[in-house]
C-alpha cells in the first residue's frame, strides 16, 4: 500500500508515553492496520513519549505555552491571549504537515485545547480524539484516577473507567466513542488503581482510534 493510503495519526503527549506506544505497536500490528503516526507533539520537553517517537523514527515537536504567555502581561485576560496564540500555533503547526492527518489523538495531553485549536482543524475535516481515565460524566479534567480512587473510599463508589471521546471545547464531555468499566477494590493502594487502569488505556486507546477511522472510511 502506498504512504498515501495510509491512515494518517498525529498524537498529543505530555509525559510518559506509555499510550502513545501502545498506538507505535498497534500501526506495526493487525490492531492498526494500514496506519501510521507521522508526528507526535509534546507541550512538555521532558516528556519520555518524545524519546519513544524518536526511538520509533517518527518526527516530534515541543510546543510550549511559557514563550507565549512571556509576550503577554501575566493578567487573566493576557493568559488568555497567550493560550489563544499558543492553540491557533498548534493548529498552523498540524495543518502545515504532509500528508494531513485524519485524526489527532490526545494521549496524555495536558493542556485544555481552546476553540483557536479546535475551530481550524475542524474546518480542515480533521478529528480529535481524547483518551480519559473515566467514564462519561464523571470525575472531568485532572487527576481523575486518583479522584475516583478517594470516592471509592469514602463514598463506597464501586466502579471508574476509561473512555475515549470525541473532543468539543467543554472538557471530557464530548461523545464518548468506546468505555470501558474499571471495578473499584476494597483496600486497594491508587498505585495498584492507576497500573489497572493503565492497561485498560493502553487497548482501549487503540480500539478507539480504530473505531474512529473505521467510521471516517464510511
Ligand atoms: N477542549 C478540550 N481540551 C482537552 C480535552 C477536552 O476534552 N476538551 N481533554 C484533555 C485531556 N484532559 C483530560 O482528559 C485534561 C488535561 C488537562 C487538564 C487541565 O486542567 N490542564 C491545565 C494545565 C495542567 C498542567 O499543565 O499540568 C490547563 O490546560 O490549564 C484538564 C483535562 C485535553 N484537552
Ligand atoms: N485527562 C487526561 C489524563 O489524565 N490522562 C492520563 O494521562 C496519562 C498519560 O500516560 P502516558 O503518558 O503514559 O500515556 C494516562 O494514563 C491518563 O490516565
Amino acid at each position: 500500500m502506498s504512504q498515501s493510503q495510509h491512515n494518517v495519526l498525529v498524537v498529543l503527549i505530555s509525559g510518559n508515553g506509555s499510550n502513545l506506544q501502545a498506538l507505535i505497536d498497534a500501526c506495526s500490528s493487525s490492531a492498526l492496520p494500514d496506519t501510521r503516526i507521522t508526528h507526535v507533539i509534546s507541550n512538555r520537553k521532558a516528556a519520555y513519549g518524545l524519546e519513544r517517537a524518536t526511538k520509533a523514527s517518527i518526527p516530534t515537536s515541543y510546543h510550549n505555552l511559557v514563550p507565549y504567555k512571556r509576550k503577554h502581561p501575566h493578567t487573566e485576560e493576557g493568559t488568555a491571549a497567550a493560550r489563544t496564540e499558543y492553540d491557533a500555533s498548534l493548529a498552523e503547526l498540524i495543518l502545515k504537515l504532509e500528508p494531513r492527518p485524519s485524526v489527532i489523538v490526545c494521549a496524555g495531553w495536558m493542556h485544555i485545547l481552546t476553540p483557536d485549536f479546535l475551530n481550524p482543524i475542524a474546518a480542515a475535516g480533521i478529528k480529535v480524539i481524547n483518551l480519559h481515565p473515566a467514564l462519561p460524566g464523571e470525575f472531568a479534567g485532572a487527576g481523575a484516577i486518583e479522584r475516583a480512587w478517594e470516592a471509592g473510599r469514602k463514598e463506597g463508589l464501586k466502579r471508574t473507567g476509561v473512555m475515549i471521546h470525541e473532543v468539543i471545547a467543554e472538557v471530557d464531555a464530548g461523545e464518548a466513542i468506546v468505555t470501558k468499566e474499571v471495578e473499584l477494590r476494597e483496600g486497594e493502594s491508587l498505585d495498584e488503581l492507576e497500573n489497572r487502569i493503565h492497561e485498560v488505556e493502553h487497548g482501549l486507546i487503540v480500539e478507539g482510534t480504530r473505531i474512529t477511522l473505521e467510521k471516517i472510511k464510511k
